[in-house]
């Protein structure tokens, strides 16, 4: 597994899905790439076996969220750093139940010493989203991390989902604009980043949203005989102990655009809408944008590469002669 740490010539592709003409760029003595690959092999099999795609996800988001474009120090302006991984931010009320994430991924990071902690979260987050059948995000590693505790970004960085919002907000799309625009990402990020929630569940044990079960988290992901969808063919959720909360999609371990089209929809009481989510439909700068993705899963495919990769990338200090792609 140990690498010779030297430079290497590498292939470095430009944020899109759409395959880009490679350029040869020199990679980072410090960046251990076959870890990095090693590792992503490691969790596209654990996450998908365990079904723990859509908690991978929120732990990413969580991280990189906290960024402030108004703060120019590294890491006081927050985003993805790895400082999650302290008290007090895992402790945050916003990050309830994402120490199970942390639990999940820490024994795995022991196996790659060189891989950041920051570069491991976004690679859980972009390698969870690919094993459900989303698309391959176009990933680059070498990210620095936060040092210790006193490094955490301060809580309240990351949004709410319902009145009352703790900034003041009046609405639930003033709310996200003005987190996500502190964040330097705008309207059609903010819309297309929400079909994230095609994934998961919310449980009230956690977020306080959410019922205890419905039908189609109670036996598992498009197994509900209730389900239009049917039975899946991806491996169920290990039922867990606690509440199985509400979802918002029938499938929910399956990346697709069906979040759009349920939100749109509102067909079905078991499935969830946040006023967050409900919003994309209702604002009319953001409507454009969830009526594309309801009607077009490529649409929202590349353009959510596009945006989770300016996510992943919030706030980040990059080794020396990093960034670094895998393919
Ligand atoms: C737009 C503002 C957002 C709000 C207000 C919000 C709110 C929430 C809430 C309340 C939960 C439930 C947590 C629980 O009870 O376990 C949740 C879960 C989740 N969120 Fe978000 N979220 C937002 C944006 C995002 C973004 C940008 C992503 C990723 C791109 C994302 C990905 C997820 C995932 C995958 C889950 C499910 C986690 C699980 O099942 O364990 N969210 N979110």
């Amino acid at each position: 597994m140990q690498s010779a740490r030297v430079s290497r010539t590498a292939r470095h592709t430009r944020p899109s899905c759409r395959p880009q003409r490679a350029v040869a760029v020199r990679v980072s003595a410090k960046v251990n790439v076959e870890q990095l690959k090693a590792l992503k092999a490691e969790l596209y099999n654990y996450i998908n076996s365990r079904g723990c795609n859509p908690i991978s996800v929120r732990l990413g988001w969580h991280d990189s969220g906290t960024y402030d474009k108004n703060i120019a120090e590294f890491p006081a302006r927050g985003g993805a750093n790895g400082s999650i991984r302290f008290k007090p931010e895992i402790d945050h009320g916003a990050n309830k139940g994402l120490a199970i994430a942390l639990a999940i991924l820490n024994p795995i990071k022991k196996k790659y010493p060189d891989v950041s902690y920051a570069d491991l979260f976004q690679m859980a987050s972009a390698t969870a989203i690919e094993a459900s059948g989303g698309p391959k995000i176009p990933m680059r590693y070498g990210r620095k991390d936060a040092k210790g505790p006193e490094e955490c970004s301060p809580d309240g960085r990351l949004p709410g989902a319902a009145h009352p919002f703790a900034d003041g907000s009046g609405s639930p799309a003033e709310h996200l604009r003005r987190v996500f625009y502190r964040m330097g990402l705008n309207d059609q990020d903010i819309v297309v980043l929400s079909g994230g929630h095609t994934l998961g569940r919310a449980r009230p044990e956690r977020s306080g949203f959410g019922a205890e079960k419905t039908k189609y988290t109670d036996v598992g992901p498009g197994t509900s005989t209730a389900s239009p969808s049917g039975a899946t063919d991806r491996p169920v959720t290990p039922k867990p102990v606690g509440q199985q909360g509400t979802s918002w999609t029938v499938n929910w371990l399956e990346f697709d655009n069906s979040y759009f089209k349920e939100i749109k929809a509102k067909r079905d009481s078991d499935l969830l809408v946040l006023p967050t989510d409900a919003c994309i439909f209702e604002d009319d700068q953001f409507r454009p944008y969830a009526e594309k993705y309801a009607a077009d899963q490529a649409a929202f495919f590349a353009d959510y590469c596009v945006s989770h990769q300016k996510l992943s990338e919030l706030g980040v200090e990059w080794e020396e002669g990093a960034p670094v792609t895998l393919d």
